[in-house]
């Protein structure tokens, strides 16, 4: 179920945030967009989702435009994880997470299938300890851990996360990183819009770079990262090199000379 777009154009005003943009997303796969600030990640992943339609170009999933999927249909199918995701009910963890269920909803209460989905969300964002509490009294990093427990109960077969690290400390950070991975591994599709390099360069399968609304360059960690490209996208002087176990390390000197 691969997810493209072909030569999308976007503009949220009369500015183009997205021109002529094309990628393609594998299932199994860990893609991360990259690219510096007002770049248009957020664009590329909404107009993905289907909650931005593009002025022209398309976006499929399986070959069927996402635009033509009903609601349920695609929140069944795409799991979003949206910028800044704020919670404005004072509800439990627990009640928001089960929000995720309800595409899957077929009366008014939860099903056992429902409840496990909810179970297994809390513990692989091992939030289940504060479940019970109000998602307005947690901290900034324990209500994102929750959010991305209610897009895993939904169970969708591609998980898009705009800058799912926002408010993490180091260590959630990687689990967070290692819980995306791992669904990727598990067969889903997995987008996500990340601002640190390295964590891009450990974790990510695909590479997306986007640079003023296009496509810079599009693969692997060593075919994109490259050092003329950080220094054409991000004005960085940085290198990729290979550490003492064989793993690719990304170094960042500083910026370029102007
Ligand atoms: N609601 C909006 N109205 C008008 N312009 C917008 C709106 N949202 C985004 N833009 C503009 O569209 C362009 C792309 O924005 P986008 O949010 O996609 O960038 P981004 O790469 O995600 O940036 P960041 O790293 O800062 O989050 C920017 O020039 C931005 O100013």
């Amino acid at each position: 179920m691969i997810l493209q777009c072909d030569n999308i154009w976007f503009a949220h005003d009369t500015r183009p945030a997205l021109e002529d943009v094309s990628a393609r997303l594998h299932p199994g796969q860990f893609s991360v967009i990259l690219g510096p600030n007002g770049a248009g990640k957020s664009t590329l992943l909404n107009c993905l989702a289907g909650l931005l339609e593009p002025r022209s170009g398309s976006v499929q999933l399986d070959g069927d435009a996402i635009l033509a999927l009903s609601d349920a249909a695609r929140a069944k199918l795409l799991g979003l994880l949206p910028q800044g995701a704020q919670t404005h009910w004072a509800i439990t963890a627990h009640a928001l997470v089960a929000l995720g269920r309800y595409p899957h909803r077929k009366g008014l209460g939860l099903s056992a299938e429902d409840h496990s989905a909810i179970d297994a969300a809390l513990t692989a964002t091992g939030t289940t300890s504060f479940s019970d509490r109000l998602v307005t009294e947690l901290s900034g990093g324990e209500r994102a851990r929750v959010l991305m427990a209610r897009v895993l109960a939904g169970q969708p077969q591609w998980i898009l996360a705009d800058e799912p690290l926002a408010n993490l400390d180091p260590g959630y950070q990687i689990d967070m990183l290692h819980l995306l991975r791992d669904q990727a591994r598990s067969g889903k599709g997995v987008v996500a819009v990340l601002h640190d390099l390295h964590h891009a360069v450990r974790f990510a399968d695909q590479v997306i770079l986007l640079h003023r609304g296009n496509v810079f360059a599009q693969g692997s960690v060593a075919d994109v990262l490259t050092s003329s490209n950080l220094a054409a996208v991000y004005g960085i002087d940085a290198k990729l090199f290979s550490d003492e176990e064989g793993a690719i390390q990304l170094l960042i000197k500083g910026k370029t000379a102007p």
